[in-house]
């Protein structure tokens, strides 16, 4: 979609301001350049996302480049319209990763990879305690890979969320997709998190590994072939993905749509793999290509960083014994989670 459509889009949506490449326009909520560009203004049926922009629902960003756009929306106050608990008078965001819960093939101890296959009932169990030790904050957005397995993950965690959002995915994968999932109330739009799906998170592609057994490739092709496969940085598995590979579009697409989101003050949930999540975290926490190698993360295991002006915090893991030492890590965490407390008295 070229730019010029943009500054169109400009000229529509009023009280935007443009900066050449993106458009802030805080009297809309959730749109699209696809729909701005098909006549926003006279038809708030093209708003794709679930969102109608024609009420103050705070700031909405349109990202847009020569070739794509995308939109971040404008997320209510959880607990009231006057209040701002998501908002950023802080300027502060946080940001919440989980990789999935057990998959039926951890249960087999298969090679996984981009091999689409669902949690087992542990892993359910996994992805609803994960959502009880993030249930006090806040959620904005949440980002998912295209695998069902993160999907389940994510979707399991928020029905446990005290806020009661409905998580509802965008879908964008042809623009008849996006018009027949949109949502005709403003108000249950404030109720609803989208939820945005990329394939870039997806597991790291193991390549000729995938289906296969650990155990009986370790046996076949001796355990330091297969833990260089595994885990080293830049040594791909045959036919497959390094975890520099998968970190080259995973940590390009945390840069290029989630960064800015944190930025912009979204509340942000990341279900996504065991590797395309070490890769990220290898940028967040600014590991080295040496240290990423004894990153291990567990299945269903929430973590949770701030971001602050710029910079990402690590705030430990949530797998803390109770889900006090989460919220109470800082005081725009803890205010929300005493708003949470006043709604339901
Ligand atoms: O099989 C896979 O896709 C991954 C994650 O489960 O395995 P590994 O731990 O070897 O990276």
């Amino acid at each position: 979609m070229a730019a010029t459509t943009i500054h169109q889009a400009v000229g529509t949506l009023q009280s935007c301001r443009s900066n050449g490449n993106s458009v802030l326009c805080p009297d809309y909520g959730h749109v699209s350049l696809r729909s701005v560009s098909k006549g926003f203004k006279v038809d708030v049926g093209l708003v794709r996302g679930g969102s109608y922009c024609s009420k103050k629902r705070g700031n909405c960003v349109i990202q847009a480049s020569a070739s794509q756009a995308t939109v971040s929306d404008a997320v209510s106050a959880p607990s009231s319209a006057n209040s701002s608990d998501s908002k950023k008078k802080t300027s502060e965001a946080a940001l919440i990763l989980i990789r999935h819960g057990e998959s039926m093939w951890n249960e087999k101890n298969l090679f996984t990879g981009c091999v689409d296959v669902p949690l087992t009932k542990k892993g359910v169990e996994e992805a609803v305690e994960a959502g009880k030790r993030i249930s006090n904050i806040p959620v904005d957005m949440i980002y998912t890979s295209s695998l069902i397995r993160a999907q389940m993950t994510a979707m399991l965690a928020m029905t446990q969320h005290r806020r009661k959002k409905v998580p509802t995915i965008i879908h964008e994968e042809s623009e008849q997709a996006g018009t027949w999932s949109q949502i005709f109330s403003e108000e249950t739009n404030k109720q609803c998190i989208p939820v945005v799906t990329a394939w870039q998170l997806n597991e790291r592609m193991y390549g000729e590994l995938q289906g296969l057994n650990k155990q009986e490739t370790a046996d076949r092709y001796g355990k330091e072939q297969v833990h260089e496969w595994r885990r080293s940085y830049d040594i791909p598995p045959p036919n497959g993905e390094s975890l520099e590979m998968c970190a080259d579009r995973a940590v390009a697409y945390f840069k290029e749509h989630i960064e800015p989101q944190l930025a912009g003050g979204k509340n942000i949930m990341i279900a996504a793999h065991g590797n395309s999540l070490r890769s990220i975290i290898m940028y967040l926490d600014k590991l080295t290509s040496q240290e990423v190698i004894s990153l291990e993360l567990s299945t269903g295991i929430p973590m949770l960083y701030i971001f602050k002006e710029g910079k990402f915090i690590r705030r430990g893991s949530p797998a803390a014994p109770t889900e006090a030492g989460v919220y109470a890590y800082t005081k725009t965490l803890a205010q929300y989670r005493q708003k949470l407390d006043n709604m339901v008295q």
